[in-house]
């Protein structure tokens, strides 16, 4: 189970600091490689200091519970495993490509619906939507440079995020962005 939310708490580029007198071999192995830090040891009363989050996953309710209690105490956020009453936040479930992130959460009700609604959204979703998403993100950035900020922008970038992008001078989406930044140049700067 702690297995399965460190690998969330990786993929969201958290710091992950595990405290368990035990660990399944995979978490060993991410802690021999640095990729996580494992104190060896049962948790104690004032272990949570400045954590941002915190996973209570011990096999042991009880435990669990001191863990949230504590860390409300402190205003830290706490989810305990299997126990949705002792939790500030749910994990959801997430369909990932690139800077792409599409969030499923039931609030609860059934962790087995926002499965089943991940995978078929996953099958449904292009794979190469991340890298699409990557390039209109970069041309974005090159229109925001160029053009004044009124509501022809926000026409134009919704116009660019309907269309296919690509690296080429001749891609239609950027001669519609420069075509587009020619009608209204930025005024002149003050100096
Ligand atoms: C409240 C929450 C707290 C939290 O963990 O944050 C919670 C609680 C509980 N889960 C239970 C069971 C299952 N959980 C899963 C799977 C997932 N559970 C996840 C999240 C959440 N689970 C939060 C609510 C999220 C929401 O509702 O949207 C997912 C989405 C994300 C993740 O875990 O990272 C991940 C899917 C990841 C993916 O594949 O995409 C499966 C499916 C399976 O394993 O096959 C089952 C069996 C089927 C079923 O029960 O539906 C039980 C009963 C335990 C028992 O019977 O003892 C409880 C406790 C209770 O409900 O009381
Ligand atoms: N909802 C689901 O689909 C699932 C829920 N679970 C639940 O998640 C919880 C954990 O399950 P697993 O990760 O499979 O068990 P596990 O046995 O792999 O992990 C439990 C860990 O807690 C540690 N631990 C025990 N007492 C501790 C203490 N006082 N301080 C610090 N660490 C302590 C152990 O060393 C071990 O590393 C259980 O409550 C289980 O019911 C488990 C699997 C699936």
């Amino acid at each position: 189970m702690a297995e399965a939310k460190i690998d969330s708490l990786l993929a969201a580029h958290a710091k992950v600091t595990v405290i368990a007198p035990k660990a399944r071999p995979r978490v060993a192995d991410m802690a021999a490689a640095g990729e996580i830090e494992w104190l060896k040891r049962e948790y104690a009363a004032g272990d949570l200091t400045a954590q941002f989050l915190v996973v209570a996953a011990t096999d042991n309710p009880v435990v669990n519970r001191a863990i949230f209690k504590e860390a409300t105490e402190k205003n830290i956020l706490c989810n305990a495993v299997d126990d949705p009453p002792f939790c500030d936040f749910y994990f959801p479930s997430v369909v990932r490509r690139g800077d792409l992130q599409i969030a499923i959460s039931t609030a609860g009700a059934s962790p087995a619906l926002a499965q089943r609604l991940r995978k078929e959204i996953n099958a449904q979703l292009p794979l190469d939507v991340g890298d699409w998403l990557t390039d209109l993100g970069n041309l974005r950035r090159e229109v925001t440079q160029i053009e004044p900020l009124n509501e022809e922008r926000k026409w134009l970038l919704h116009q660019l995020a309907q269309r296919e992008v690509c690296g080429y001078e001749s891609c239609p989406s950027r001669l519609l962005a420069r075509e587009h930044a020619l009608k209204n140049p930025l005024p002149e700067k003050k100096s």
